[in-house]
């Protein structure tokens, strides 16, 4: 059998950490090495993630860890504010981050393109690992083409700290770079209540509902003459990230710089 890939796990008592603690540990061609979390130091991984312990203790820095433990891959599901100096950190001890972390700007991953390049390492930022949500996103971009004018509007649970989301400004990237350029709605309209007609990017208008029960999910509405079309993804349980997840991390050491999207890795 070949060597197994080692991974540390940022974040990994959080909701995805966890989950990604799960599913390293059921796949047999992976061996976690590390977990990082301020949150909780000195726990078992495996007993946090509900499972028997598996003797990976969780710590609290993550320079010192990637010293001790020489990952890999490092798979961060953190905060938007930690995630640019934890990819630093990774490239700088030439170890490729895999990220699902949203909240970072366009600036950002220009910089990270700049280390990528400079450590020689690969990374990795996936705004969604759900293999339907990236099916969701090619289906808008295919129909923007015919249908110009369109709204986005995701659905999350109410302790998501960024808005509007990754995959909706993944989406609307996407949706630019094929759609006519038009300046949608009426040209007069007027917002009595600010915000109402959602966040603006590039013509197009971003919604973002926060609610307790929801997971995570998005709309991509067109509307064409006497018709609209709703392509529509649903992320049921934190699970369907997973497979994407396990697919990175098989293929990021064998590929090169900056990566913006599972897509660009398995289609
Ligand atoms: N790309 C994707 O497919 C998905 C992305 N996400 C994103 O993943 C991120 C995490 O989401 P959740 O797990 O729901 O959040 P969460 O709040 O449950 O977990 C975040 C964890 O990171 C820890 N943390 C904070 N600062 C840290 C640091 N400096 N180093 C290491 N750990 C640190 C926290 O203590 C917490 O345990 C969010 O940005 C979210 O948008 C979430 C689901 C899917
Ligand atoms: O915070 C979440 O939960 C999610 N975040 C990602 C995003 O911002 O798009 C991916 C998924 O929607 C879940």
């Amino acid at each position: 059998m070949s060597k197994k890939i080692r991974v540390l796990v940022n974040g990994a008592r959080g909701r995805m950490g966890k989950e990604v603690v799960r599913a390293v540990l059921s796949d047999p061609a992976l061996q976690l090495v590390g977990t990082v979390d301020p949150a909780g130091t000195e726990e078992d991984a495996a007993v946090i993630a509900g499972l028997p312990p598996c003797g990976i203790l969780l710590t609290g820095d993550l320079a010192t860890t990637l010293e001790a433990t020489k990952p890999e891959v490092m798979v961060d599901f953190t905060v938007p504010q930690s995630v640019m100096e934890n990819i630093h950190i990774a490239l700088q001890h030439k170890v490729s981050p895999v990220v699902g972390t949203t909240g970072l700007s366009e600036k950002d991953l220009q910089e990270i393109k700049e280390w990528t390049a400079r450590y020689e390492t690969s990374c990795l930022i996936a705004p969604n690992f759900a293999i339907g949500a990236l099916l969701m996103m090619r289906f808008a971009c295919e129909a923007s083409r015919f249908f110009p004018h369109v709204e986005i509007m995701e659905y999350h649970h109410d302790q998501k700290l960024d808005a509007p989301s990754g995959t909706a400004i993944k989406t609307a990237e996407a949706i630019q770079e094929e759609r006519q350029k038009i300046k949608q709605g009426h040209p007069d309209e007027e917002e009595i209540i600010v915000g109402s007609r959602g966040g603006e990017y590039e013509g197009m208008r971003i919604h973002s509902i926060r609610l307790p029960g929801l997971v995570a999910h998005q709309e991509v509405l067109f509307g064409g003459l006497g018709q609209t079309l709703t392509i529509r993804h649903d992320s049921i349980t934190r699970e369907s990230f997973m497979p994407g997840v396990l697919a990175a991390v098989h293929r990021i050491r064998k590929t090169e710089g900056l990566v913006y999207g599972l897509d660009k890795l398995i289609f």
